[in-house]
């Protein structure tokens, strides 16, 4: 970890205390809550345990890095408690909800659950792997509130409250719908993703404070028009490593060393740019492959969350990673014959080995 990372980080400068709600307390949720508490945020945990909101509200997040470990206090609520009580209108009052849980946790249930939880200023921002959450969740709530998020800082949840910090990364965040679509790639040619100004009049007040705070707490964030193609590339990346990874029980770094691993990797990312391009998000196979190559040397020796799944004997993200990108390449009749067997060969391992639902 980078201790002077904390150097170029500017101060929260924004007007009052902002309430954020993370939740979600798995590695990312103990990550945002600790960090952005010492930022200056009110932040309050949503678990899925009384165990571990009772953990969080007697000892605080401990969260490890390359300089330590300091405690933050964060108040937490269990899921549960939170949806039995109706909340009165200062309980709804959060700026910003996180909702750090993974893909397959979105359910109906959650999804009423949190439009009851937004009150007349609050956004929630998603931060899950794969597509389709954003449209579940406009079922239930306003789609204007809804944001999307891709980022890459690597954190491990070590037990009920302990989380380490991994590796620094980049968020980007955006509205889940704006309408625009794609990255204003011309006659399918990738065109690098541009980064948006963020002092852009596009950008709300409200937004720009979000930023800072993240930006505070040490975030390299960004503000973004363009989430689309953010949430296909990461997919993409997703689509790619996490299954080989998870059936072959390798590390990322391992899977380009092996010769049928980087023919099965080029098949992959050009069957994903295929459903891309059809979806308006063109994406070019060359530069596609090659940052899926940098990624498994960047993160070498990560253990993917596919594998950790597996590992662990949960189910996996593959229904929303490669599942979600067969589905839509049935709508525009594309076929996806190396994406499909592996999709296939993760969910007859999960039947064999998963000892939770
Ligand atoms: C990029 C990635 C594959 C790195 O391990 C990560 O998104 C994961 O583990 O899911």
């Amino acid at each position: 970890m980078d201790s002077q990372r904390h150097v170029i980080v500017e101060l929260w400068k924004g007007g009052g205390r902002m309430r954020i709600e993370c939740v979600g307390s798995g590695s990312l949720g103990l990550l945002f809550a600790a960090r952005l508490s010492d930022a200056g945020a009110d932040v309050v945990l949503i678990t899925s345990t009384e165990e571990q909101a009772d953990r969080l509200n007697a000892e605080g997040v401990a969260l490890q890095d390359g300089s330590g470990t300091i405690y933050r206090a964060v108040a937490a609520e269990c899921y549960r408690e939170a949806a039995a009580g109706s909340p009165d209108s200062e309980e709804r009052d959060a700026d910003w909800l996180l909702l750090t849980v993974k893909q397959k946790h979105i359910t109906p249930e959650l999804a009423r659950w949190l439009a009851k939880r937004i009150g007349l200023k609050t956004r929630l921002i998603c931060f899950q792997n794969g597509i389709g959450h954003a449209e579940r969740l406009a079922a239930e709530i306003p789609p204007d509130r809804i944001y999307v998020a891709v980022t890459t800082e690597g954190a491990r949840r070590d037990g009920l409250n302990h989380v380490s910090h991994t590796g620094w990364g980049v968020t980007r965040i955006g509205k889940a719908f704006t309408g625009s679509g794609g990255n204003g790639s011309k006659n399918g040619t990738y065109v690098p993703l541009p980064e948006d100004a963020q002092d852009d009049a596009y950008f709300d007040e409200n937004e720009k404070n979000m930023r800072q705070l993240f930006l505070s707490a040490g975030f390299e964030t960004f503000l973004s028009k363009h989430m689309d193609s953010f949430i296909w590339q990461k997919l993409l990346i997703n689509a790619v490593i996490n299954p080989l990874t998870a059936l072959l029980g390798v590390t990322n770094g391992k899977l380009p060393e092996l010769p049928e691993c980087r023919e099965l990797m080029d098949k992959l990312v050009t069957e994903v740019c295929e459903v891309a391009s059809a979806n308006g998000i063109p994406l070019q196979t060359g530069g596609m492959i090659s940052e899926v190559l940098d990624v498994c040397v960047r993160t070498a020796l990560n253990h993917s969350s596919m594998l950790q799944d597996l590992a662990s004997g949960r189910m996996t993200e593959i229904e929303w990673i490669n599942g979600s990108l067969l589905r839509e390449a049935d709508e525009h009749h594309i076929a996806l014959p190396v994406n499909r067997t592996l999709y296939a060969l993760v969910k007859a391992k999960e039947r064999t080995i998963v000892k939770e639902s």
